[in-house]
């Protein structure tokens, strides 16, 4: 077999000074490796510091014609001790986490202090270095660390609590820092030696001591920190030249309840003593997501349950709004008072004052997030703020509330193992103060790395997405968010820090807070109540919308639309990075109602081919035959005909004779159409070419205007 190498790789090795440490140093150094030698150079119990320990192994290591540097930090600055690897090397790939003391007490006589230090330099200083090694493994796309844990943390060892619980919370530390380092090629790994050092020196009899030479562990250290070695969030042991994996297993169990009956009794555990306790029968499990998994198999085995909780909630949760929250909804979806048709959303004295429909999501999300059946669905594993994130949404408002309470129940219809997550599909009604149902809204969490639990994949419960029809949008509006668009959409009640807490959206692996997706949601159906019902909120009836990716304040939205009768099919795209957040999406609405604004090019035509079909008497009315072409950049983009004395309006040139022809750019014809335009001026401009009776073009507009309010 080829050697295995480590040239032009930067290895960090703690507490390197002597016995295990020492045999990493040189044999990272021996494969071609540059190497940090840290080394405090205290005594076993943590006192005193000297640089003597780790130069010696530098200089050994150089006289063999390897490089080295010493550095003399304790581990409890960890950034520093890397800020040695980066002066010197400019990076690190690999980071062995070695260093230790002891302090050893029987339980009873652990002082604060002998707790505290032990912690300190074991816990801690793998805590710090590793955090500072991270980010740059992040960067670089690769990255390997080695924790050291101890038999005396996985069984217990007398004299040693303080030194047992440390080392068992770094297999915790370094179990999640590989699923969190996994993504970016970074793997965590444990080593639970047992080697003569200095800290077993004058603790175990000469001939074990003996036995347990360091470099008889180093090699596997090494491995698990090689390109080849695909090994991530595992405890391995090793000792006197062998070496094997340690796992967690589960008995099998058994259930403590009857399908007749929910009640656990302290007696049913007593009776089931034996069997819980019996290992003859046991998984074997690495994950949560396998700990989940065999549990949920185990409860469909019993047949007394469906693996995930698919109750109903027992509380109901009340809402209550005023005026001052349906502004401040409004002003979180991005109306404003610059355009004066939202400023009926925006103040309360508008004789038109009106409730963005969308705003009725809010008591559908706080029923969940204050309710328990969200975050219980799947039993074992606690899914809570910093893993979910929104997935899907339905809403459906029955009628319009008016008073400012509404009581909303929850349930949970169904929980799908999407692989990468579970998608948690949860159902609210939402009853004005009469007990009416008024609103019915389906919000699907997807639980990040909560999939592969053993569920069924594709739901039966579930409001589905629609895909868009197969051809250019119809109509397409472009919004910008502002920078605080999240700080002011989480007035309105989703506190999720994740949308405006660096650190927490870091430990979601994102860069930057992200929007709420309900925000996200806000912008898109308001832009399109804008644009298909000229904003007359009773018009709307439903919308369904997934978000795909997410989106970041500040990003600006265009919203692509698709018109099919009353249904708009739309899909959401962030303009920055041509990337698209919302799809399958759709609003229902009662009835369609044309803005003036959004009469553009294809969608007048199809307007106006409605209309002329509807009221075929108001068309021949006004009579005339009108050529449209639409140019861009000089060339034309497409033509139609309007005969409006026989009704009738189809693409291309006239059959007969024009007596009009406009040849006009999609703006100046909506100028023209809306008013603001007159034909005469158009074509005192040079804008409008004009052939033939131009007061028909004034005669069209009126048409237009007055169509589009019908
Ligand atoms: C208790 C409280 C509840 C309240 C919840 C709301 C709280 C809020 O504060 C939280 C928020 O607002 S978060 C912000 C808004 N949401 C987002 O930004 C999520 C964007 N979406 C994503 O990143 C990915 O789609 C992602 C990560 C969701 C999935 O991406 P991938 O893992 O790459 O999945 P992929 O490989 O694309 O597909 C795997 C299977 O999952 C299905 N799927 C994908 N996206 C989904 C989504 N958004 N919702 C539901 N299912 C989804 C896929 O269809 C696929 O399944 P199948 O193969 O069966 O089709």
């Amino acid at each position: 077999m080829a050697e295995l190498r480590f040239d032009g790789k930067v290895v960090v090795v703690t507490g390197a000074g002597a016995g295990l440490g020492r045999a990493y140093a040189h044999l990272f150094a021996s494969r071609g490796a540059k190497v940090v030698v840290n080394d405090l150079g205290g005594g076993r119990h943590g006192d005193g510091s000297s640089s003597k320990a780790a130069d010696t192994v530098v200089d050994e290591i150089k006289s063999k014609g390897g490089t080295a540097v010493a550095d003399y930090h304790s581990v409890v600055d960890g950034d520093k001790l890397i800020k040695t690897a980066l002066d010197n090397f400019g990076r690190i790939d690999i980071l062995i986490n070695n260093a230790g003391i002891l302090r050893d007490k029987s339980f009873a006589r652990i002082s604060d202090q002998d707790w505290d230090l032990v912690h300190a330099v074991h816990l801690k200083g793998s805590f710090k270095t590793t955090q500072a090694a991270f980010p740059i493994m992040k960067k670089q796309g690769f990255g390997r660390i080695v924790m050291t844990a101890s038999n005396s943390g996985l069984y217990g060892n007398f004299g040693q609590a303080n030194y047992s619980a440390a080392k068992m919370g770094l297999i915790g530390l370094a179990k999640t820092v590989a699923i969190e380092g996994a993504r970016n090629n970074i793997h965590c790994n444990v080593i639970v030696p047992t080697a003569a050092s200095r800290l077993t020196e004058d603790i175990l009899p000469p001939d074990v001591f003996q036995a347990l030479n360091p470099e008889y562990i180093a090699p596997v250290v090494a491995y698990m920190c090689h390109d080849d070695c695909e090994e991530n969030g595992s405890v391995i042991e090793a000792a006197a030249g062998w070496a094997g994996k340690c796992t967690i297993i589960r008995a099998n169990g058994t259930l403590l309840r009857s399908p007749e009956s929910d009640n656990v009794s302290i007696e049913n555990v007593k009776q089931n003593w034996s069997k819980i306790t019996d290992i003859t029968n046991y998984s074997l499990l690495s994950s949560i997501q396998e700990a989940t998994g065999a549990l949920i198999e185990s409860l469909d085995a019993s047949g007394t349950k469906e693996g995930t909780n698919n109750q109903d909630s027992d509380e109901t949760d009340v809402f209550e709004y005023t005026d001052k929250d349906l502004i401040l909804y409004a002003l979180g979806v991005g109306t404003t008072v610059a355009d004066p048709t939202e400023i009926k959303f925006l103040y309360e004295g508008h004789e038109e004052f009106s409730t963005l429909p969308t705003f009725f999501v809010l008591p559908a999300l706080q029923s969940v997030m204050t309710s328990s059946t969200t975050t219980s669905a799947i039993p074992g594993k606690d899914i809570d703020l910093s893993n979910i994130l929104h997935g899907e949404q339905y809403i459906e408002i029955l009628s319009f509330p008016t008073g400012g309470k509404l009581v909303s129940k929850c349930k949970v219809a169904e929980v799908l193992d999407k692989g990468s997550g579970a998608a948690i599909v949860s159902d609210v009604d939402t009853f004005d103060n009469n007990g009416n149902l008024v609103i019915k809204n389906q919000i699907v969490t997807f639980a990040v790395g909560a999939g592969r639990f053993g569920g069924s994949r594709n739901g039966t419960k579930l409001v589905p997405c629609i895909q868009k029809p197969n051809r250019s949008p119809d109509l397409t509006l472009t919004q910008k968010t502002s920078l605080d668009q999240a700080a002011i959409y989480r007035l309105s009640g989703d506190r999720n820090p994740l949308h405006i807490d660096p650190n927490i959206a870091a430990v979601a692996g994102f860069e930057k807070p992200i929007l709420h997706g309900l925000c996200s949601l806000g912008f898109s159906v308001r832009v399109i109540l804008k644009s298909y019902a000229d904003y007359d909120i009773s018009l709307f009836k439903a919308c369904k919308v997934r978000f795909t990716k997410p989106v970041v304040p500040g990003q600006t939205l265009r919203v692509d639309m698709w018109k099919e009768d009353n249904r708009i099919h739309f899909e959401t795209v962030v303009v920055e990075t041509n990337t698209v957040v919302i799809t399958g999406a759709y609003v229902d609405l009662k009835s369609i109602k044309m803005s003036a604004t959004s009469l553009k090019s294809d969608a007048i035509f199809e307007f106006i081919i409605e209309q002329v079909k509807n009221d075929p008497g108001k068309a021949k009315s006004i009579g005339g035959v009108f050529h449209y072409k639409i140019t861009k950049d000089g060339k034309e983009v497409k033509q139609w005909t309007m005969d409006l004395k026989n009704a009738k309006v189809y693409e291309g040139a006239p059959e007969n004779k024009p007596n009009t022809t406009l040849t006009i750019s999609d703006e100046d014809f909506m100028l023209l159409a809306e008013g603001k335009l007159q034909p005469q001026q158009a074509f005192m401009k040079g804008k409008l070419k004009i052939t033939g009776n131009i007061m028909l073009a004034q005669k069209l507009a009126p048409l237009l205007k007055t169509n589009a309010k019908l």
